[in-house]
């Protein structure tokens, strides 16, 4: 009997970054994400910053001092790390080459800094987007409304909204975020896309084959 598809053809895992301003909604669009969709799991980040009111330890961040954060880095356990708004943010290596090594798609909400560093190492597995605000007025209202951070925090942050957002022509992809169900539906379909491309469907050759042989 012929091969079948399922039997031959498996994918080889990649890395989704999102990147954005602060409050423009990329940890919105990535919830909505990982509830849409099992075959991609979030990376965890880890960061000196203080815990926000109703984050959870673990699912938001691994909420960690600075020696723990320098250690981390001096022995090579983090993917990428950097510097944001005066705190470190760094991506734990293992559980991302775990979720890579089986197959599954991995979700980032990093910064520019993380995304350029993922580039360097493996360009060829890495899918990045660009989440811009539909306006000013509205990034500024997200960060208000959000309620989680201080005046003097929301200046801050918008303040550097200009620099993150001057990235932008170094990633793949970019969305506007008006509507929150329709930059999910967007994000969706780059993933889709992206799993489809021909490079990341190992075994494909010998499937072709397979269906030449029997032709
Ligand atoms: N390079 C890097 N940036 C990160 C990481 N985790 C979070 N960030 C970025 O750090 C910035 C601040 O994140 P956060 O304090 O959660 O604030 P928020 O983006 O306003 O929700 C954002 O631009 C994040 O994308 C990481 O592991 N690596
Ligand atoms: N498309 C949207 N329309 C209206 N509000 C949004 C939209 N996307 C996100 N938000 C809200 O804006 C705030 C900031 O979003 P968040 O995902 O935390 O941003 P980021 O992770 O980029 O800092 C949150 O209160 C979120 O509910």
């Amino acid at each position: 009997m012929a091969p079948t598809t399922s039997s031959l053809i498996h994918r080889r895992g990649f890395m989704l970054v999102l990147s954005s301003p602060s409050g423009a909604g990329k940890t919105t669009i990535a919830r909505g994400l990982l509830e849409r969709d099992t075959g991609i799991t979030m990376s965890v980040s880890v960061t000196t910053r203080m815990m926000r009111p109703g984050e959870i330890e673990g699912q938001d961040y691994h909420f960690i001092d600075q020696q723990r954060f320098d250690r981390m880095a001096e022995s090579g356990d983090l993917l990428e790390h950097a510097r944001v708004f005066g705190n470190c943010y760094g991506t734990p290596r293992m559980a991302v080459e775990d979720a890579l090594g089986a197959g599954r798609d991995v979700l980032f909400a990093i910064d520019w800094q993380g995304a350029q560093q993922l580039a360097q190492n493996a360009r060829d597995d890495l899918v990045s987007v660009f989440v811009l605000p539909p306006s000013v007025t509205e990034l500024e209202r997200r960060l208000r409304g959000r309620g989680q951070d201080s005046e003097e925090v929301i200046a801050n942050r918008m303040a550097k909204a200009s620099n993150e957002i001057s990235h932008w022509p170094e990633y793949d992809y970019v969305i506007v975020n008006s509507d929150v169900d329709e930059s999910i539906a967007a994000v969706a379909s780059i993933l889709h896309a992206e799993r489809l491309r021909r490079r990341r469907q190992v075994g494909l050759p010998e499937f072709v084959r397979s269906i030449q042989d029997t032709l």
